[in-house]
């Protein structure tokens, strides 16, 4: 069973901000419409936030890490022990994100949600009901008591995060083989091919993609996903990094905190939020499509349309983290620009 919380409706935006934001944007000293889809953005916040003035300032990043008993079938280019390894690097400020959270002023919190490791990492929050999930090709990834748990520990990061009112989430993910779980997912949920949907992840060849789709296919056959819950398929051939995301998001938006949403992996655990608390949707806002081949399809999906297109295949949350300015901009622009009136500069005939 789901935990009861994960259902609970998300408030609506704010209608009243939105109009006022809709308003203002209309007075600013441009063409209407001129700063295209940046307007979009801080009229959308600014009615999710209840604000007249949208912000983007206070951004925490979350990461969870997970490990995937789905790699002994070899499906990623690196080996298992890349996450845990990966884990000390985020602490230790070496990797991407962590460069990426400190140019931008974000705290970086990363959650051990179900590595392979036996004990408690240094300057690791370990919230796991297991260490790694289960080989999906031979029995369901996770039991439905550790799926709950994993929700869970999404939302207590949350709850840990929402203590600094921030502005927006931005959650990350690492796991090897993490895009063959997220594939088999998005397969499922969107009942598309895992032909379609399966990509190179860290740099599988041509040959070990259609092994990955394979054993996708045969997978969501074996355990009879075609039309299943999202609870069951996240169940059947999940992993505890992407289920403590989902959970993170619809938590996040059930307390009005939007989420700026990474790539492959990420969006498709926001894809599963959707399909088990659709009132989240409104609070996602798609940071950039991923190079990873099935990332499309799910954005399409989510009915989202990415900031920024830049052929980037990390996660970690990166791709989000590099759109973050880009939402600065959007509020910093709405907030500061002049009014026609203000700047007495006409504007055009009514
Ligand atoms: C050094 C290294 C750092 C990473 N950071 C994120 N990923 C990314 O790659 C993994 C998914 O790809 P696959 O399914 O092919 O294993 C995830 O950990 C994802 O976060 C990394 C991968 C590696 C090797
Ligand atoms: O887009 C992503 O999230 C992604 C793609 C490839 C590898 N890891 C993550």
């Amino acid at each position: 069973m789901l935990p009861d919380w994960v259902t609970q409706e998300c408030p609506d935006a704010s209608a009243v901000h939105r109009e006022a934001a809709l308003a203002r944007q209309a007075q600013l000293t441009k063409p209407a419409g001129a700063l295209g889809r940046l307007e979009q953005i801080a009229v959308d916040l600014a009615g999710l936030q209840e604000t007249e003035q949208p912000r983007a300032a206070h951004v925490p990043i979350v990461i969870f890490a997970g490990d995937h008993g789905i790699v002994v079938q070899g499906v990623s280019a690196y080996p298992q022990e890349v996450t845990i390894a990966m884990l000390a690097n985020f602490a230790g400020g070496g990797a991407a994100i962590s460069v990426l959270a400190r140019e931008l002023g974000s705290s970086l919190e990363v959650v051990d949600a179900g590595t392979l490791a036996q004990s408690p990492l240094p300057g690791i929050v370990t919230d796991k009901p297991r260490c790694g999930s289960r080989d999906f090709s031979v029995e369901p990834a996770l039991t439905t008591d550790e799926l709950a748990f994993a929700l869970d520990c999404g939302k207590r990061a949350v709850l840990r995060a929402e203590a600094g009112a921030p502005d927006l989430l931005i959650f990350g993910e690492m796991g090897i083989g993490n895009t063959t779980t997220s594939a088999a997912i998005a397969s499922a949920l969107l009942g598309v091919s895992a032909e379609e949907i399966a990509g190179s992840g860290t740099g599988v060849d041509a040959a070990g993609r259609a092994r990955k789709a394979r054993l996708i296919e045969a997978a969501l056959t074996r355990h009879e996903l075609a039309g299943a819950s999202a609870e069951k398929i996240l169940c059947t051939v999940g992993g505890l990094e992407i289920a403590a995301i989902t959970g993170a998001i619809i938590a996040a938006a059930q307390r009005r905190i939007p989420v700026l949403v990474d790539g492959f992996i990420v969006s498709v655990a926001a894809l599963a939020a959707v399909r088990i608390n659709p009132s989240c949707q409104p609070y996602l806002l798609s940071s950039h499509q991923s190079a990873e081949q099935g990332h499309r399809l799910v954005l399409r999906g989510l009915n989202a349309q990415p900031l920024v297109s830049l052929d980037l295949r990390l996660g970690e949350g990166s791709g989000a983290a590099i759109a973050l300015p880009l939402v600065r901009l959007a509020c910093a622009l709405h907030n500061g620009m002049a009014t026609f009136a203000q700047a007495h500069v006409p504007d055009r005939p009514a």
